[in-house]
């Protein structure tokens, strides 16, 4: 038997703390296989964003906490790694009155003319519109198609779809789902909105204040929903939604439940440390964060 390929995205003990001294994330231990698609869940504020942008080396990670594909992203570079995040939503040039073919060749749309012209029909792109005057869905669609033209080892999502309409995310969902199944890349997505993602993610992370709470495979973490539920565990949401909608609502109603009302703490550099007065009157818990 073959080894099993290396994790393509791995932390070990991952700890970041912001230059203020408050707590970014602490002790983050992943292990996410290649063609793994990963959903990062959590309420606001739980370290999505920052854990992303530490994996996509926009911060400086500790050395030897971090390794993409098997070597340190900052002792040996990040080729292969794409980051859309919201910097790269706010690049003013997709705001200019210029042509889609003109900004797509920019991003070397012409150095990989199928996935240029797989990627503008899948997002549904008319390559006449100028950028000036188009609406902020299209913009948004053009700007994937410029963020996903050249191939990736490694792709880092912090929610980039909230501007497409049902179907175009749809697709979009679906061509990311095709591209791990191609060729050997790995995604991490960090999204709220669950519409179209039954079935899509091969792992989900969820964070609380700066750790990951569990973290996995989705069919066994769907799979211990059902069995909780069946010991008689109630059903949190409207009916119809997906099993993925029911275990992260029921993820966040645990996690505010942890936490306290906002106003109540506050997050420093040992971590979260709450107020003495007027929690209970709240009717919560705070059980500070998890160990
Ligand atoms: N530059 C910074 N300096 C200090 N604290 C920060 C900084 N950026 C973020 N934080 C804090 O770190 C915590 C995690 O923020 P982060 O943006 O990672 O959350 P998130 O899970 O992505 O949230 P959302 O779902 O709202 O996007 C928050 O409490 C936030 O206030």
């Amino acid at each position: 038997m073959p080894n099993p390929a290396p994790p393509t995205i791995e932390t070990h003990d991952l700890t970041y703390t912001f230059p203020d001294r408050s707590n970014g994330v602490s002790h983050i231990s992943l292990s996410l296989p290649p063609r793994s698609r990963t959903l990062l869940i959590g309420a606001n504020g739980a370290g999505k964003t920052t854990l992303l942008r530490l994996l996509a080396g926009k911060r400086l990670a500790p050395r030897g906490t971090i390794a993409l594909a098997g070597v340190d992203p900052f002792t040996s570079g990040l080729e292969g790694v794409t980051y859309l995040g919201l910097e790269w939503v706010l690049n003013a040039i997709v705001r200019t009155d210029i042509g889609v073919d003109e900004l797509l060749r920019s991003v070397g749309g012409d150095a990989y003319p199928e996935r240029r012209d797989e990627l503008v029909s899948v997002l549904d792109i008319d390559t006449a519109w100028r950028m000036h005057a188009v609406s902020d869905g299209e913009r948004r669609r053009v700007q994937l198609a410029m963020g996903l033209i050249r191939p990736w080892t490694v792709l880092l999502l912090d929610e980039i779809t909230v501007d497409l309409d049902v179907w175009s995310r749809s697709q979009f969902l679906g061509f990311l789902r095709r591209e791990t199944e191609a060729r050997e890349c790995t995604i991490v997505y960090a999204t709220h909105i669950l519409d179209n993602l039954a079935g899509w993610p091969t792992h989900l992370v969820h964070m609380h204040l700066g750790t990951v709470k569990e973290w996995g495979p989705a069919g066994e973490m769907l799979k211990r929903l059902d069995e909780e539920e069946e010991e008689g565990g109630q059903v949190l949401g409207e009916k119809g939604n997906s099993r993925l909608g029911e275990l992260v609502l029921r993820w966040l109603r645990d996690d505010l439940q942890d936490r306290g009302p906002r106003s109540q703490h506050k997050r420093g550099p040992e971590g979260w440390s709450y107020l003495q007065h007027g929690i209970g009157g709240y009717g919560f818990e705070p059980k500070g964060p998890p160990s």
